[in-house]
């Protein structure tokens, strides 16, 4: 059966795949039978939808790590217990003593061999039943690298399967009406009946897993190390336990040694944590204490724990620009050299971004997240959204947005004429306003909704991420995990209800709207037809309906909050130098008047540039980019193991005396007067928006949107700073005022 994913509606999809999948699990002897799930066809859902699969991927083989590590230690557990030893005074001894006195009992009885293998397995009912409520794995979702076939189903290339396994797990017609509760007891008929029960549930299962696995793309990895059962004299030891001593041990040692020998300083790897523990407490102590009086010297603050590293290692060799340090058993290796950042931004195949924290993975999705061939297709798609010609069409929404915001700071003063203010929240609603609009247009109404629920899901984030991250967790039905699934639920309706609406309006002929989801919609169009136009069949063509929600949720993480932040800064920065705000004000009423600004007349703005690049410089948005060695490989003259993380320093580079010379911490815009590069004498050291074919694709877009806002600001008020500011930069994803910005506004004429 050959069927076109695009044409096909998503309920067909779900039925259909379900009778693949079921009638070739009785193709196979150990299915026959497998009457559980003979009535299950509604409940596995299986429609396109994105989940990163290198995370997937790497939590089975996680999943299976625990598990084999799990299954060593109770079967030396048992062993011991055979032997006489008491039983260990933990959940699992415990839990393993009462099981043994229970079959012990059972063979003093003389009860029959089929007894006591019930017995034995009532230990493995428990674990049973809370896999079945709490599957580690709640959905596997892979996308087909090429056109393929799922037993007889033809699947085109890039269609994203999400196979829900929680749902059938819960599914009343298969478990009974009981199915919600705890009864470990339901899977005692089906071990008793060996191959035909519950091993028909586990096998369907993984015979999915593993049809899904094998269609998947087939992405970087890092090399493998086979283990197997070793010896040590009398002891022997199980694979698993020698990778397990290899990774926590013997791998970041041997890496140690290897980053020593060619001169590279660092702190010593501690079991497991490493640094982390150190890192926090540092961390959280600084955060409790402002930077003394109003400087630029903020460094030691917001990252106490590398500042300290680069100071006790500027006397070795590179001078405290290069160190490494450990995050857990891998080692960070720190660098501020702005000639290491450009090589290795420039080499996207050795150095991908770290996949760490799935939650991250989930609050910025789409291109950022992309690697290969699926980053440069998203790339060529987004691209054309950005282009100049496109960011004049978004110049009303930019005036809209800041119209609203300084009629909101004109009642504020309106009574005494000034008036304190944070100006933090005002700035952040106006850039996620203008990227609702810009974005959205005459959705407008439904993106804000968006942006309000991406807000709740950013703050839910923040606290996942403060607790140690434990692989798998996240599919542990917490409070805060459900909320964040929701929110995720309701996000993804609203963007497809807009999306749908667009593409019906497109379908039926009418142009493509000017805002970035209209843009996006036509370039992906004219790819598809082009692709078909030439016959192109293995290629991946176009990008599914939710890789484009994806992009549309990007657009507010990646554009919202930086953009927000480079005009806090600015803000306060000119709140201190009031002179560089009077020369601004000069300038601006010279090109504009209290006109409007013009798209012609940004361009004539050379003392607001330079301020927002000095101020890009002295306080990054994005202080920090991380990297991942993929391979073997080199890095200048350092030879980096894969695996090693890297964590490249823009904003130490921006900071560096060496570089920009003794004033580096002073606020000197004309620095920029005769360009970057001239600022600091032919080395090139400013990355605030990054380097290399990743550089930040919204460039154009923050600073249009930045000087529009700045030079309304200044045709309508002054400003100095508040004696109740207190100056706090804090990194928390991007570098933002820990305690506001307050200042006190004046208006002007
Ligand atoms: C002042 C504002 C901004 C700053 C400082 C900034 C900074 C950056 C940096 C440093 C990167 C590179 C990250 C890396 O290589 O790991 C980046 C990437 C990116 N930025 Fe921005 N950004 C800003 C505004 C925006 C806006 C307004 C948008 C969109 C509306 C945006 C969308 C993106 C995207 C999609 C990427 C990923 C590009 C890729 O991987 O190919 N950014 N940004």
């Amino acid at each position: 059966m050959a069927i076109s994913y695009r044409t096909l509606r998503r309920c067909d999809i779900e039925s259909s795949i379900w009778e693949q999948l079921r009638g070739g699990a009785k193709d196979i002897p150990a299915f026959e039978g497998a009457n559980g799930f003979r009535s299950s066809n509604t409940r596995i859902t299986l429609y396109p939808r994105y989940i990163p699969t290198a995370r997937n991927r790497r939590f089975m083989e996680i999943d299976v790590e625990i598990q084999t590590s799990l299954k060593s230690i109770i079967d030396n557990r048992k062993q011991a217990m055979e032997a006489g030893e008491a039983a260990k005074p933990d959940l699992s001894g415990i839990l393993m003593d009462s099981n043994f006195k229970e079959i012990q009992q059972a063979a003093a009885s003389n009860n029959s061999n089929r007894q006591l293998r019930i017995s034995l397995q009532e230990v493995t009912m428990i674990p049973y039943e809370v896999l079945r409520m709490y599957p580690p794995v709640l959905q596997v979702g892979q996308r087909t690298s090429k056109d393929t076939k799922l037993g007889e189903l033809s699947l085109p290339a890039g269609v994203v399967l999400n196979f829900r396994l929680l749902s059938i797990h819960r599914d009343k017609e298969l478990w009974g009406e009981d199915a919600e509760q705890f009864k470990p007891d339901r899977f005692s008929e089906w071990i008793s009946r060996g191959p035909e029960g519950i091993t028909h549930f586990f096998l369907l299962v993984t015979m999915i897993l593993y049809e899904v696995l094998r269609m998947s793309t087939p992405r970087p990895q890092l090399p493998r190390r086979i283990y197997k059962d070793t010896k040590l004299g009398e002891l022997s030891l199980p694979a698993s336990s020698v990778k397990v001593v290899n990774w926590i041990w013997l791998r970041p040692k041997k890496l140690e040694k290897l980053l020593r020998q060619q001169g590279i300083p660092g702190t010593s790897y501690r079991l497991l944590f490493g640094d982390l523990k150190d890192i926090a407490s540092l961390r959280a102590q600084a955060m409790t204490k402002p930077v003394s009086s109003f400087c630029h010297d903020y460094l030691a603050r917001i990252d106490p724990f590398r500042h300290q590293l680069m100071n006790k290692f500027d006397f070795y060799g590179f001078a405290g620009k290069v160190f490494f340090m450990w995050s857990g058993p891998k080692p960070t290796i720190v660098i501020s050299k702005p000639e290491l950042f450009r090589e290795a931004l420039s080499k996207m195949q050795e150095f991908q971004k770290p996949k760490t924290n799935p939650i991250v993975g989930r609050l910025f999705p789409g291109l950022v997240n992309y690697e290969g061939e699926q980053w440069a297709q998203h790339r060529r798609m987004l691209n054309p959204a950005f282009h100049t010609e496109k960011l004049k069409l978004m110049l009303p929404a930019f005036y809209v947005s800041c119209d609203e915001m300084i009629n909101k700071l004109e009642e504020l003063v309106a009574e005494a004429g000034h008036s304190e203010v944070d100006a933090w929240p005002h700035l952040s609603m106006l850039s996620a306003d203008a990227i609702s609009r810009a974005a959205f247009g005459s959705n407008y109404e439904e993106g804000r909704k968006i942006f309000q629920l991406l807000k709740e899901q950013l703050l839910l984030a923040l606290s996942m991420l403060q607790s140690v991250y434990i692989p798998g967790s996240r599919y542990i039905p917490t409070v805060r995990s459900r909320r964040f699934n929701q929110i995720n639920d309701e996000i993804d309706t609203l963007l497809k209800r807009i999306i749908d609406k667009r593409k019906k309006a497109m379908e039926a002929g009418e142009a493509p709207k000017d805002d970035l989801l209209g843009i996006l919609m036509d370039s992906n169009m004219k790819e598809i037809k082009q692709a078909a136009a030439s016959g192109s069949k293995n290629q991946r063509h176009g990008i599914s309906l939710e890789e484009v929600i994806e992009e549309c949720k990007l657009f507010y993480f990646a554009g919202q909050e930086t953009t927000s932040n480079l005009m806090v800064w600015t803000l306060i920065l000119l709140s201190k130098h009031r002179d560089w705000q009077e020369r601004a004000r000069e300038e601006v009423l010279q090109t504009f008047g209290s006109n409007a600004p013009s798209f012609e007349g940004l361009s004539h703005l050379k003392t607001v540039n330079m301020i927002l690049y000095e101020v890009l410089r002295m306080y990054p948005p994005a202080p920090l980019v991380p990297r991942m060695v993929i391979k073997d490989t080199k890095l200048g003259e350092l030879s980096l193991p894969a695996g090693t993380l890297l964590s490249f320093q823009p904003i130490r580079i921006h900071h560096d005396k060496e570089l920009w010379g003794e004033d580096a911490e002073e606020f000197r815009p004309d620095r920029f007067s005769e360009g970057i590069s001239k600022a600091t004498k032919g080395h090139y050291a400013f990355f605030p928006f990054g380097w290399g074919p990743r550089i930040c694709i919204g460039e154009k877009f923050a600073m249009t949107e930045a000087k529009i806002a700045l030079s309304m600001i200044l045709q309508r008020f002054s400003w100095e700073l508040s004696p109740s500011y207190i100056h706090s930069p804090i990194i928390v994803f991007t570098l933002k005022p820990q305690h506001g910005a307050e200042i006190i506004l004046h208006r002007l004429g």
